[in-house]
């Protein structure tokens, strides 16, 4: 196993995926790093398998801590909820007061709240860092979402920065904001991240069930389209998927996959808190119910033998347009997206006053991280020009474009409707976008319904000023 006599100057706990691979991405970058897992094996395995990067590893945790220099900088990176306080729990009477405690899983941002507030009373720091870029990204270099007060950030920031992405346009980390913004930023983040796959997932079966186009030719068609506007690594990573061949069967390795959508639960967390706080992402909620949905496999299965689709072949014209409708309907449709994911962090920043800058946000996000794309600069201009935005879909950058693009869009939705193929994360973000640009929406009805069957009281459009009045509907 092997200790050091110098103290380490980082500690990780957890050699799972993420946390040994930030381990090693540390020390590349000239850290003496100290490591600790529960398993021994899961330490000695690392150790052998990277011995260039000459990690300390502690079977024993009182040895590791022991083993660091003061104050004290342990990272977690351990599986998310009880496994967290379980662990300050057993670190907690071996640290000394100064010492600087980091989550970096994907916590849920109240629980990161209580563990600051815990941490505090102990006299410790507690950090919660939102950590995106799957294995690759936190061995090469991920996009870092740090919450937590500013003077415990600057214990850890010559780390972080030097582990964290850089793009053009900086350095892919810096101080989300105090509490659990950091954790709450990076759940959003992940919610973008559902609809932004789901988006994929719907324009590939749109392309492949309705145009019949096969897995090599969509992966070339993805591929021209990532040297435009709609470059970004999700898309990246879906030609990779499609391309890749089943070395069993030699068939394309993408459709012996069971089409069963798994989920740790922070798309969930995601609507859960838009909904508590009253802000529609009706694109991340369709995302999720498509997963849910998804896994009802057998009763789809059941349900297709009763209930069939239209039987239709498509136009001349669908045939040839499909496909660019396809293209801009994604761009519009993940603009959208990103717009409601943009308007739940401002929404937690101002009632917690966080002071989260979304401009920044964009910027972190545009290197490193699972959601990095070229739309993320123009929507950091945006925000950067006039951070109050009240919704990116109105800024000068984008609403001109969604104006161009929407045509397309409505185009694309009608064709897969027609031939019955399902694009809910298309067609619940188009309709969010209708929604918000109309200045009349039918529900002066239903406050009607609301006061005729319960005596809920509405509002008059001609007497503003009277107040909430009721109607007798019924007679
Ligand atoms: N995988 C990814 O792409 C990303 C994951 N994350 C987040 O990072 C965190 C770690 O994920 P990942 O590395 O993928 O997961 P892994 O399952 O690979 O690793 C989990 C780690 O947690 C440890 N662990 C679990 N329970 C306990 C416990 N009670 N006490 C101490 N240690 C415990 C495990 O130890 P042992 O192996 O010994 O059981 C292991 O080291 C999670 O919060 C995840 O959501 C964040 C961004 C991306
Ligand atoms: O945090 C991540 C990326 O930033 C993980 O990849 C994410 O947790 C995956 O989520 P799910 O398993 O729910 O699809």
């Amino acid at each position: 196993m092997g200790t050091q006599t110098k103290p380490a100057q980082f500690g990780v706990v957890g050699m799972g995926v993420m946390g040994a691979s930030l381990a090693l991405n540390i020390a590349d970058h000239g850290f003496s790093v100290a490591v600790w897992d529960r398993h021994p094996e899961a330490i000695a395995k690392v150790q052998k398998e990277n011995p260039k990067q000459a990690l300390a590893g502690y079977p024993e945790l009182e040895a590791f801590v022991s083993g660091l220099e003061r104050p004290r900088r342990i990272l977690l990176m351990i599986t998310a909820g009880s496994p967290v306080d379980e662990m300050m729990a057993r670190l907690f009477p071996l640290l000394s007061p100064g010492d600087v405690i980091m989550d970096a899983g994907n916590s849920w941002y109240l629980d990161t709240r209580r563990r600051e507030a815990l941490c505090k009373e102990k006299g410790f720091h507690f950090l919660g860092i939102g950590v995106s870029g799957g294995e690759e990204g936190a061995r090469n270099g991920p996009s870092i979402m740090p919450g937590g007060p500013k003077d415990a950030y600057a214990l850890v920031q010559p780390v972080l920065e030097a582990i964290a992405a850089r793009s053009e346009e900086g350095l892919c980390v810096t101080h989300v904001g105090p509490e659990g913004a950091g954790h709450f930023v990076k759940m959003v983040h992940n919610g973008i991240e559902y609809a932004d796959m789901q988006l994929l997932a719907e324009t590939y079966d749109v392309l492949h069930r309705g145009l019949g186009l096969d897995t090599a030719t969509l992966a070339d068609l993805f591929s021209k389209w990532n040297e435009g506007i709609a470059e970004s690594f999700l898309l990246e990573t879906t030609i990779k998927v499609l391309r890749k061949r089943d070395p069993e069967t030699g068939k394309p390795l993408v459709d012996m996959v069971l089409d069963k959508a798994g989920q740790k639960g922070t798309g969930k967390w995601t609507v859960k808190v838009a909904l508590d706080k009253g802000v529609p992402v009706p694109s991340i909620a369709s995302a999720l119910d498509a997963r849910n949905l998804s896994s009802q496999k057998e009763d789809r299965v059941a349900a297709s033998k009763k209930l069939h689709g239209p039987s239709v072949s498509l136009s001349s014209e669908e045939q040839q347009q499909l496909a660019q409708w396809a293209h801009d309907a994604l761009y519009a449709a993940r603009v959208v997206t990103y717009a409601q994911g943009m308007r739940l962090i401002q929404a937690a920043s101002d009632e917690y006053k966080w002071g989260v800058s979304l401009a920044e946000m964009a910027r972190i996000w545009r290197g490193g991280c699972i959601i990095r794309a070229k739309l993320l600069t123009p929507l950091r201009e945006a925000f950067q020009q006039q951070p109050a935005l009240p919704n990116l879909m109105v800024s000068e950058a984008f609403a001109p474009v969604l104006e161009k693009l929407a045509p397309s869009w409505r185009k694309l939705l009608g064709t897969a409707t027609k031939l019955g193929i399902p694009v809910p994360v298309f067609s619940s973000s188009l309709a969010y976008l209708d929604s918000y640009r109309s200045p009349e929406l039918p529900q002066n009805l239903t406050q009607a319904q609301r006061d005729a069957f319960g005596a809920h009281t509405y509002q008059r459009r001609d007497k503003p000023d009277a107040g909430f009045v009721h109607s007798d509907w019924l007679k």
